[in-house]
C-alpha cells in the first residue's frame, strides 16, 4: 500500500558528492536514480529538484568578493548540472525522464511551466525541476516548496545526509535527539534549521508536509513511500 501518488523529491547537492569534496561521485549518483525507479514502478508520480552545494552557492562566492547576484546565477546553473547528470543516469536504466529549467536555456532543457511539469508527471516522466526558483536570493529548498505546492504533490520528500530532523543539527551536535514528527509551529519555536524558513513557511502556508529522511541509504526512498517511520514528518 502506497502512502503518496505524486511527491516532490528534494535532493541534496552535497550528498552527491559522495566521499569527493568536489563533484559528483557516479556510484552516489546511479545510486540515487535507482532508488527513484524502484518507486517511479510502483506507479508514484515522481518531480525532483537537486541542490547545488556540490558545485557552487552564491553565499559561499560572495564570502569571497564575488557579487551576491553574479554568485547565485553560478548556483543556479550548478543545479543545472546537476540536473542533467541526474537525467542521464536515470536514462542509463531506462527510467524515462525531463529536465525542466526554470530561465530558459533551450535546448539544455525546456522552459518551465506547471503545465508541461503535470503533463509530464501524469505520462510517467521523472521530471526534474533545475535552476531553483530562476530567483538570486532564494535556495534550493525554497525551489522545492514552489514546485511541490505547484505541482500539487502529496508531500515533499527532503532526501539528505541526516535520517531526520534532530533537536539540535546532529552533524554539530552528538547529543541531539530525532523527532518521529513535528509541526511546522515547533521548527519555528526551536529554531531547527533543517531546511531554510522561506522554504518552510511556503510548506505551512499551502499545507505541504515535509519528510525528512536519509536519501543516502538504498532502499529508504521505497520505504518513505510505503509509509514506514523512518525519518521525521514536519505537519501542520
Ligand atoms: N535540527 C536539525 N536537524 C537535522 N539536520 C539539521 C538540523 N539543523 C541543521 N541541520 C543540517 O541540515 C542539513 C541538511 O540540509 P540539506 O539537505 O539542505 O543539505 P545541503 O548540504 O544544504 O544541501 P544542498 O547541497 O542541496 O544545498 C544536514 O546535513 C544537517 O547538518
Ligand atoms: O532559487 C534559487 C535556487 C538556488 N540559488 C542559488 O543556487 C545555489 C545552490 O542551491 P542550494 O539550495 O544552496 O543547493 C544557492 O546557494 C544559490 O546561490 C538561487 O540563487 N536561487
Amino acid at each position: 500500500m502506497l502512502q503518496y501518488k505524486r511527491v516532490l523529491l528534494k535532493l541534496s547537492g552535497e550528498s552527491l558528492m559522495g566521499d569527493q569534496q568536489y563533484g559528483i561521485d557516479s556510484q552516489r549518483l546511479n545510486d540515487y536514480a535507482e532508488q527513484i525507479k524502484e518507486i517511479v514502478v510502483q506507479g508514484v508520480q515522481v518531480g525532483i529538484v537537486i541542490g547545488g552545494g556540490n558545485i557552487f552557492r552564491g553565499l559561499s562566492g560572495a564570502s569571497k568578493g564575488f557579487d551576491r547576484v553574479k554568485g547565485d546565477s553560478m548556483g543556479m546553473l550548478a543545479t543545472v548540472i546537476n540536473s542533467l547528470a541526474l537525467n542521464s543516469a536515470l536514462e542509463a536504466i531506462d527510467c524515462k525522464s525531463r529536465v525542466l529549467t526554470a530561465i530558459r536555456m533551450e535546448p539544455i532543457g525546456e522552459f518551465y511551466s506547471k503545465q508541461k511539469a503535470v503533463d509530464y508527471l501524469s505520462e510517467g516522466y521523472v521530471t526534474i525541476f533545475s535552476a531553483g526558483t530562476g530567483n538570486p536570493y532564494f535556495t534550493t529548498d525554497t525551489g522545492s516548496s514552489l514546485r511541490g505546492i505547484e505541482i500539487e504533490a502529496d508531500v515533499m520528500l527532503k532526501g539528505t545526509r541526516v535520517d531526520g530532523v534532530y533537536t539540535a543539527d546532529p552533524e554539530k551536535d552528538p547529543t541531539a535527539t530525532k523527532y518521529d514528527k513535528i509541526s511546522f509551529d515547533e521548527i519555528y519555536h526551536k529554531d531547527l534549521r533543517v531546511m531554510d524558513l522561506t522554504a518552510t513557511t511556503m510548506c505551512k502556508e499551502n499545507n505541504l508536509p515535509i519528510v525528512v529522511f536519509d536519501m543516502d541509504t538504498k532502499g529508504n526512498l521505497l520505504k518513505v513511500i510505503k509509509g514506514e517511520n523512518i525519518g521525521t514528518l514536519v505537519h501542520v
